[in-house]
């Protein structure tokens, strides 16, 4: 039976239009819109958005539910992360599939399948990070961007852990320019960080903030640069992952205006955390320690400026947290052995709002990054990333005008610490519809486990 939903008299947001709008969904996807109040739409249900904003469900491309990492694992499972998700009115995540070394890409596909089906609120795809680049895993990198998992990450971080060197890099990136597959970089150059750990620590500097003194922006901004002239070498686009360094922004930025097809991603935390955070007094610092670190404040300006120039295109939040209880405890003594991941999935669209608010970016240029540009990116657009007929009826129904506090008192996130814990911020997720079905009601949780579907992408459609 078909089921009909009208959204009534809101603000529709895309990346391209503001216009006041009636929303018509039918059968989970969008099938009209209309100028309000002219069309007789009988539908089962009417949702009323006046005075509200009408926008794409948030694509958050860069996740990892239950990651495996430093001897633990993130504290989301894909069940409280994507339920936080659509508190904070994401309806898409992309989440990371990990191959671990001596196994194939396949193998550590299957599991993370495992581990997310019949579990989610909302919908998901998958990204593989391919720890162990071989002849056979090359291979698999074509069958895997036939099926959907159409972009890779490899890290010139964690020697001996998800590191590559730069001829696997290559060899990847080759690959990837003949089967269409974007490799995704966490460019840092691990191997010389590794070096300047092994120091600091023997100085008897184990406090969290030499987290962010060793992992040195200039060995972001080299790694950048080396990736993106493989990516050259190999004639292959490239996607720089949680870019925090202003030189890695000019890295870009020269390799944009050469005309490469070179993209670049940060995070929430890079926008709004600094290496203050690092450095709070005791092992409070702990808490955000993730990788690439947080920086002086100095550097979110040439973020932000990033984000308007479009040197910059997406805001991810690479969302991978961890208890401080048990967890971040891990590395009393010894910043090293901090597990790496803040939380955040929850918090991106309303610390994007917040930027709105604040002037650094337009209403616009929000959904372009937070949900418009992931989705063309990786392969997912117009179904996911805006509000058109025929698109999925992702949408969310954002109060512009609410107060709120973050607070791990209220959110939704599986883990025992906010990192924006007492932040004021102005903008409030109401309402959020995932394929056409309400799964937060006015600030109730109606969705279920299970709901979330597994999303096949085809390659970039982002390459000029
Ligand atoms: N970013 C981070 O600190 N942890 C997650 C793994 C990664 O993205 O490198
Ligand atoms: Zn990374
Ligand atoms: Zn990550």
């Amino acid at each position: 039976m078909s089921t009909r939903t009208v959204i009534r008299g809101g603000l529709v947001i895309t990346a391209s239009d503001e216009v006041h709008a009636d929303v018509l969904i039918e059968d989970g996807r969008v099938a009209a819109l209309a100028v309000p109040g002219t069309q007789e739409w009988g539908a089962d249900r009417v949702i009323d958005a006046t005075g509200k904003y009408v926008i794409p469900g948030g694509v958050d491309a860069h996740t990892h539910m239950e990651l495996p990492f430093g001897g633990t694992f993130a504290s989301d499972t894909f069940e409280t992360g994507t339920r936080a998700a659509a508190w904070g009115g994401t309806t898409t995540i992309v989440d990371f599939a990990v191959q671990s070394v001596g196994h194939s890409l396949r193998e550590g596909l299957d599991a993370w399948h495992a581990k997310a089906e019949g579990n989610c609120a909302i919908d998901y795809g998958f990204h593989m990070i391919v720890s162990d680049v071989n002849q056979d895993t090359l291979k698999e990198m074509d069958l895997l961007v036939e099926e959907g998992v159409t972009s890779f990450k490899q890290f010139m971080a964690y020697p001996g852990v998800f590191y590559s060197d730069d001829g696997q890099i290559l060899r990847a990136m080759q690959r990837s320019a003949e089967n269409g597959g974007l490799i995704m970089m966490h460019a840092e150059n691990g191997i010389a960080i590794d070096v300047l750990v092994e120091q600091a620590l023997a100085r008897g500097e184990t406090d969290p903030r030499y987290h962010g003194e060793v992992r040195k922006a200039l060995l972001e901004a080299e790694a950048t640069h080396r990736a993106i002239r493989l990516a050259q070498v190999a004639g292959a686009p490239l996607y720089v992952v949680h870019v925090s360094a202003m030189e890695a922004v000019a890295e870009l930025a020269r390799a944009r205006d050469e005309g490469l097809n070179v993209f670049g991603e940060t995070c929430p935390q890079y926008l709004f955390l600094s290496t203050d955070n690092l450095a709070e007094p005791g092992f409070e610092g702990a808490k955000y320690v993730c990788s690439t670190p947080l920086r002086p404040r100095e550097h979110q300006a040439q973020l932000w400026k990033g984000l308007r120039t479009n040197d910059l295109q997406v805001v991810s939040t690479d969302h991978c947290p961890f208890c401080f209880a048990g967890q971040k405890e891990l590395g009393r003594g010894d910043f090293s052995k901090i597990p790496n991941g803040m939380p955040g999935v929850e918090n991106r669209m309303d610390l994007l709002h917040q930027a709105v608010v604040e002037g650094h970016i337009s209403r616009r240029r929000w959904i372009e990054i937070a949900c418009a540009t992931p989705a063309r990116m990786f392969g997912m657009y117009p179904k996911k990333g805006t509000i058109a007929p025929g698109s999925d009826a992702d949408i969310v129904i954002y109060d512009p005008g609410a107060e709120q506090v973050m607070s791990a008192e209220t959110h939704h996130m599986n883990v025992d610490y906010s990192a924006y814990e007492g932040k004021r911020t102005t903008g409030r997720v109401e309402t959020v519809l995932s394929r056409g079905e309400v799964v937060i009601n006015e600030r109730e949780y109606t969705g279920r486990a299970g709901h979330g579907t597994y999303t096949p992408r085809s390659t970039c459609q982002y390459l000029t």
